[in-house]
């Protein structure tokens, strides 16, 4: 596959002086990869140029036959006024400078500058308009709600808002030339989203997974860069690294908050200066993957002497998409249960059992620590050892720690009481209620819970017609340690 070019947007460069164009071009082409370069010499051909071609930043010489810069300046202003116009003149004059600027350009350089000034304005022109797009994509997105690439999402099940929300952020920023940076808990479903920012990005394009976990500073930068052939004992042969096979495509690297202190230098001086060397080698290579990052660290918290750089966090975190835990989206349980039933049913030679209706509710009352890998896991387990038709609730129950006999809190389990005990009725009526509200209004789960019938739930339910809001319960840790909190009513 043919390299991409960078940036994927030409640039447009204005000048009269072809041979000042060639220069330029060269500079931007050997100091910042920049080889997408549109050139033009006459002044009268640049709004017919815009009106062909899309453009991503103009370079716009003031001095020139037929139309000045200045007049140019104006008029792409009035028609583009999105695509940023980085003036460069021959004069040294703040008059100029000024005027340039209130007509809307985005910066103003002599055409003495050093090159690295000229450079990082050209940056942060390409930042900026990067931002605004982010911007009016996601504006775009959430009012109307509409996801453009719905294929890339296919293999994530979800019914969760809130999960809909981290696709259509997915979506307005996987054309970004920024990293992305995937957080969330261990199993969650980071790398899913990740192969979707892949296909909507460079369906065509290779996917290349890593993970940083384990790897020590050598193998960490032989893995992503690669070697020369002599570069070490046993270097027989020129090796690609994982940053030139994923050229075109994605690289994926997993598990980021665990890399040492020197490979994290490594990376961000890859990430600063969008080149590197191979292991051995003298000739710098263009890094051409797009970048996406993933950890179940807080990074932000981890910054400091022994934990992450803060230079490389801000580096990652230019796009950060941070998938929240099973716990906060329950909803997603029924077509989870449903496509690891058929998975694993498949996986395993069997006829899909039928899960009991109760399953989704009993599930809702742990907090899932291990998220959606855990989830998977508990369901392949129940489907390779049951026998009837209907799956059986025993093996979900017995993982999550509930259990009918103990329908009671634990010994150790606190119990924070207001100043005024509630009587031994009021007690009753909230406790009644929680377990109707964990429950989620399935009596035969809440009779469980309590250790009544459900006849006496039903019961005790119609001497309360009118529900008093239920206690608050705070879930400490893991599923089964709680704390319950007996709150006045009001
Ligand atoms: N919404 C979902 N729909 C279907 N399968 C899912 C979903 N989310 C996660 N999974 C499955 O759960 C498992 C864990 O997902 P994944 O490996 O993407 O998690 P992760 O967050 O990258 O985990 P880790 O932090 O441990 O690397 C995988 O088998 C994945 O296919």
């Amino acid at each position: 596959m043919s390299p991409e070019k960078y940036p994927p947007t030409p640039i447009l460069l204005v000048d009269d002086e072809a041979a000042w164009l060639r220069s330029l071009s060269l500079t931007l082409r050997e100091a910042t990869g920049i080889d997408n370069i549109i050139r033009c010499s006459d002044s009268r051909q640049v709004m017919a140029i815009l009106r062909g071609t899309e453009v991503s930043l103009i370079l716009l010489d003031l001095t020139m036959p037929y139309f000045s810069g200045t007049e140019l300046l104006q008029m792409i202003g009035q028609e583009y006024p999105d695509i940023p116009v980085i003036v460069l003149s021959g004069l040294n004059q703040v008059e100029t400078a000024v005027r340039c600027m209130q007509l809307g350009a985005f910066d103003y350089y002599v055409k003495t500058v050093e090159k690295e000034r000229l450079i990082t304005g050209i940056q942060r022109a390409f930042s900026m308009q990067e931002m605004r797009n982010e911007n009016r994509s996601l504006k775009a997105r959430f009012l109307d709600d509409h996801l453009a690439h719905p294929d890339a999402f296919a293999e994530i099940m979800t019914a969760s808002k809130k999960m809909r929300a981290v696709f259509q952020y997915c979506e307005a920023v996987a054309q970004s030339s920024e990293p992305i940076l995937i957080t969330g808990e261990s199993g969650v479903g980071k790398e899913l989203i990740a192969r979707a920012v892949h296909r909507i990005r460079c369906p065509g394009g290779p996917w290349v997974a890593v993970n940083a976990a384990g790897l020590d500073d050598t193998i960490f930068a032989d893995t992503l860069f690669g070697h020369a052939r002599g570069a070490f004992t046993g270097a027989e042969r020129d090796r690609r690294g994982m940053i030139e096979e994923a050229a075109g495509g994605t690289l994926f690297l997993d598990e980021i908050g665990d890399l040492s202190h020197v490979s994290q230098v490594k990376l961000l001086r890859l990430l600063q200066e969008g080149e590197f060397f191979p292991i051995g080698s003298d000739t710098p290579r263009k890094l051409r993957a797009k970048l996406v990052f993933a950890t179940n660290h807080d990074l932000s918290g981890k910054s400091g002497s022994n934990g992450f750089r803060k230079d490389l966090y801000y580096r990652l975190n230019a796009h950060q998409v941070q998938i929240p835990p099973l716990r906060e989206r329950f909803e997603d349980l029924p077509l989870l249960i449903d496509h690891f039933l058929s998975e694993a049913a498949e996986a395993l030679g069997k006829r899909s059992p039928t899960p009991p209706r109760e399953l989704a509710t009993l599930l809702s009352i742990y907090s899932f620590p291990g998220n959606i890998r855990e989830l998977r896991a508990m369901i392949y387990d129940a489907v390779s050892r049951h026998r009837s038709h209907v799956l059986s609730l025993d093996s979900f129950k017995e993982k999550i720690g509930y259990s009918t006999d103990l329908p009671s809190p634990a010994p150790d389990t606190e119990i924070i009481f207001p100043e005024r005990l509630p009587t031994l009725e009021e007690g009753r009526h909230r406790l009644v209620m929680e377990a109707v509200r964990r429950a989620r209004g399935n009596q035969t789960l809440a009779a469980a819970m309590l250790g009544i019938t459900r006849q006496a739930l039903a019961k005790r339910l119609k001497q309360f017609p009118d529900a008093t809001p239920v206690s608050p319960v705070r879930a400490a840790g893991s599923g089964r340690e709680r704390v319950l909190q007996f709150f006045p009513a009001h």
